[in-house]
């Protein structure tokens, strides 16, 4: 089954290069774009669902087409930002379309999945097209997602060490209990607000570290037992 989305290329979601003087930063201060890529079936659009509504799509999996979006406005430390995050197809024949959107973002989630081999497999060549497309400062996060389940291939320390090797920040997550999903987005923002301190105020001061601040903050709980698959 296929995510039938309004459009496979909504307008309010057209990369800067085809949109025209779009100035509306509404009352925010500061303002986003965060992408969501990997494999299909990872758990993307779940995630950004359990973000944003603190609900978990447990109905037939129902492939994302194209290109896809939601806005999440959050405070951190007083300041009101809004967070456009975008899900895109993870299936091979929407590659093109995803590419386009690369270079827009400031900050991609990349998930795999722990019970899916491949698409941990995966994740170097999804690197590879971020090194391609993507702009070179952008904030990588890897997500391997769906923890609750009991068959887990990918243990944490293998994750932990490809994320290390590609020197990216690194999570482990659950779209279905919400474990650590709302910390992922938070401190990815927390990180592009400390970028972009930094950057008005020509400071070379103290940098955002986003590695530390999961591993302060993140939900270590092991999910268990009366949890179906
Ligand atoms: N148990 C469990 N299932 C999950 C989790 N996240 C997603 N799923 C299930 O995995 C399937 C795929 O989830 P989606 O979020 O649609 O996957 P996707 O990555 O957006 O897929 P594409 O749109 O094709 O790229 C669905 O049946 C979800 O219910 C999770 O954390 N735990």
């Amino acid at each position: 089954m296929q995510r039938n989305n309004q459009s496979l290329f909504p307008t309010s979601l057209l990369p800067s290069q085809f949109i025209s003087n779009n100035n509306n930063q509404d009352d925010f201060e500061c303002t986003f774009k965060i992408m969501l890529i990997g494999d299909s079936g990872v758990g993307k659009t779940c995630l950004l669902v359990r973000f944003k509504d603190d609900t978990f799509l447990s109905c037939n999996f129902i492939a994302t087409v194209g290109i896809d979006f939601k806005n999440k406005i959050v405070t951190i430390d007083n300041k009101k930002c809004k967070l456009q995050i975008w899900d895109t197809a993870g299936q091979e024949r929407f590659r093109s379309v995803t590419h386009a959107y690369y270079r827009d973002a400031q900050a991609l989630l990349l998930l795999y999945d722990v019970t899916n081999q491949s698409s941990f497999d995966n994740v170097r060549a999804w690197l590879s097209e971020i090194r391609q497309y993507a702009e070179e400062d952008v904030v990588i996060m890897l997500l391997g997602n769906k923890v609750d389940k009991a068959n887990r291939i990918i243990t944490k320390e293998q994750g932990e060490k490809l994320a290390k090797q590609f020197e990216v920040s690194f999570m482990e997550t659950s779209a279905k209990t919400g474990q650590n999903v709302e910390l992922a987005f938070m401190a990815v923002a927390r990180a592009l607000i400390s970028k972009q301190m930094n950057m008005t105020a020509n400071q070379n001061g103290s940098k955002f570290n986003l590695t530390e601040y999961i591993e302060t903050n993140s939900e270590q709980k092991t999910w268990c037992c009366n949890i179906g698959s």
